[in-house]
């Protein structure tokens, strides 16, 4: 039988917007992955934990945007780690446990241009295959001709996590940069007013 092939898209998904969902999708759906699993990271070791919401609310919402959506996950593994999260770690940790499955990162070419940067950054390309997807101004760095690293052309949207909490904290519609439930839900809770 053939290995479960399941693609890692990690993130602080703070909160998860529609950008994020149209690239799962795609890459679940028009690439040789069998899954997508959003990997919500409790801290970034790069980013200010400042205005981070609660591991658990980030997953709820992450839970709430997939739904019922084929191929689809959500991985709270991190959580139970040290911080900040540091990839390496992670991978370690899911290919111990699941070791019938074989684990991709799904990254941005913003996430490959600053990839030399992390934490033992050559096992990673070592060890795992690389599901790239352009990100308007970043080129990707020297990493682009690596041969573990496949470039899909994704249709994308210009929007970040942080369009959408400034646009709550604001008081501005966020109606179509969420999914449905996740705009009932950050309505109702209040998160990021
Ligand atoms: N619009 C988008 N389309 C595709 N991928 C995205 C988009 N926005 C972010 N990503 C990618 O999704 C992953 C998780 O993103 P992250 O949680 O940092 O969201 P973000 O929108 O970039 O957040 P923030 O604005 O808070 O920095 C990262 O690998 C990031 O490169
Ligand atoms: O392992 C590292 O050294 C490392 C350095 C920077 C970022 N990361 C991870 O990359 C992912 C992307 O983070 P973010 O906040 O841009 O969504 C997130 O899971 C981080 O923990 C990991």
């Amino acid at each position: 039988m053939s290995r479960r092939q399941v693609g890692l898209f990690f993130g602080s998904f703070n909160p998860v917007h529609v950008g994020h969902m149209i690239l799962a999708n795609f890459m679940a759906t028009r690439t040789s992955l069998d899954e997508v699993w959003f990997v919500v990271s409790p801290h970034n070791p790069f980013k200010k934990r400042g205005s981070l919401a609660r591991d658990h609310d980030r997953f709820h919402l992450v839970e709430l945007a997939i739904g019922d959506t084929p191929r689809l996950r959500a991985s709270r593994v991190e959580f139970d780690l040290p911080k900040p999260s540091y990839t390496i770690d992670t991978l370690a940790v899911l290919r111990e446990k699941y070791p019938t499955y074989d684990f991709s990162l799904i990254m941005g070419s913003d996430n490959l241009a600053s990839l030399p940067k992390w934490k033992n950054h050559e096992l990673i390309l070592r060890d795992f295959a690389i599901q790239l997807y352009p990100r308007p101004g970043f080129p990707g760095g020297e990493l682009l001709e690596h041969p573990r690293v496949t470039l899909y052309d994704a249709p994308l949207m210009h929007l970040s996590a942080t369009y959408v909490r400034d646009a709550i904290r604001t008081g501005e519609s966020i109606r179509y940069l969420v999914p449905p439930a996740v705009e009932e839900e950050l309505l109702k809770s209040g998160l990021y007013r």
